[in-house]
């Protein structure tokens, strides 16, 4: 409605009403704002070859937004729609040199920028591409110029960008394709930088990573009442979808910053490790664990949390079909399922990871 023919109706102007909270006990709590999942594929070429990132970047910005809220003032409000195109252009800008770097420019970039804005926290997924393996073309064949230059190495890992050079052949002939992917397993790369013009938090992980141990798993010696039906074992299957989220000591300022990749690297090494290697009586104890694992190994790491929902294997009854079943065919249920979830700390640090941040 124009403003004359709002003044003709006699209906307030909003953009002058005065805010609920000043003549009724309503007051505006915690906000933020800003736009979620902006989807960039970042390409780096290489000559023939080129690298992929690929991210899903949620921005969120609080600060002094009173106004938008009471009056209706976009004054203080930096669009949605930028915060989208800023993620764009620091991608071309900047690079993707990893998760946590190009958050920690993100939220750099908003806090210091804008008056209003004193807080920003800034999400971001990442999933892995690894390369094809084709089949290696005959030496001075066709499609040999400028790729087949002798570097070695290979995507790094099934949540890793794709990094490896192409070009080094396999013992079977085949070599990483130059500029053909294929998406990694079904695991994600998170991380979540939060600043507020002093402090950082970066709190990074992962989520879907798929487990399994066919021993070395016993659960027993529970507490029953009267509706415990389980039976103890001795030996059962130990199967997982790993979420965990692992906070960094580091908090800017003058302290070096860790190195992300080589951090996530490590800290998903440990983490698997101590998962296969951890004799276990109940998931509860492989968490712990886990956990403990990586604050031993990785001391830029001070809290570990973990949601692990147990993937039930139960043996099939094979008995009607007259056969025997030694820990051999199992029913995998998909639901119900145990949801085990908690916290290991670095002693004399504090817990912060909020319970829900491995429930994106
Ligand atoms: O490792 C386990 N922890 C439990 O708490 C639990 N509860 C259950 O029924 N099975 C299991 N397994």
């Amino acid at each position: 409605m124009t403003t004359d023919a709002r003044a003709a109706t006699g209906a307030p102007d909003p953009r002058t009403a005065q805010p609920s909270g000043g003549t009724r006990p309503v007051l505006l709590g915690q906000n933020q704002y800003g736009k979620a999942e902006t989807r960039v594929v970042r390409i780096t070429r290489d000559g023939e070859t080129h690298h992929i990132k690929d991210l899903n970047v949620s921005v969120a910005l609080s600060g002094a937004m009173e106004d938008a809220h009471y009056r209706g003032s976009n004054a203080h409000v930096l669009p949605t729609d930028t915060a989208k195109n800023t993620v764009f252009a620091f991608a071309k800008e900047h690079g993707v040199e990893s998760a946590e770097q190009f958050a920690i420019h993100l939220a750099r970039h908003f806090v210091t920028s804008q008056e209003a804005i004193h807080r920003a926290r800034i999400r971001v997924e990442e999933y892995g591409w690894d390369r094809i393996e084709i089949a290696r073309p005959a030496e001075g064949g066709p499609g040999t110029d400028g790729t087949a230059d002798g570097r070695t190495g290979t995507a790094d890992g099934p949540t890793g960008t794709a990094d490896g050079q192409a070009g080094a052949a396999g013992a079977d002939g085949t070599a990483p394709a130059p500029h053909s992917f294929v998406r990694g397993g079904r695991e994600t790369r998170t991380t979540q930088v939060t600043f507020d013009g002093d402090t950082w938090e970066v709190v990074s992980g992962l989520r879907d990573l798929v487990v399994m141990n066919s021993t070395d798993s016993e659960f027993h010696g529970y507490a029953k009442d009267r509706y415990t039906t389980l039976a103890e074992t001795y030996d059962r299957i130990l199967a997982t979808r790993v979420t965990g989220c692992w906070r960094f000591g580091w908090h800017g300022g003058e302290q070096p910053a860790p190195a992300w990749d080589e951090s996530y690297q490590e800290t998903r090494r440990h983490l698997l490790g101590a998962f296969a290697q951890t004799y276990s009586l109940s998931l509860q104890q492989t968490l712990y664990r886990m956990g403990e694992r990586i604050i031993d190994h990785r001391p830029e790491i001070d809290e570990v949390r973990f949601s692990l929902p147990n993937r039930h294997h139960f043996l099939v009854d094979l008995e009607p079909f007259g056969l025997g079943n030694d820990n051999e065919v199992y029913f995998a249920a998909d639901r119900p399922f145990g949801l085990i979830e908690g916290t290991v700390l670095r002693a004399g640090r504090e817990a912060r990871i909020p319970a829900d941040l491995t429930h994106p």
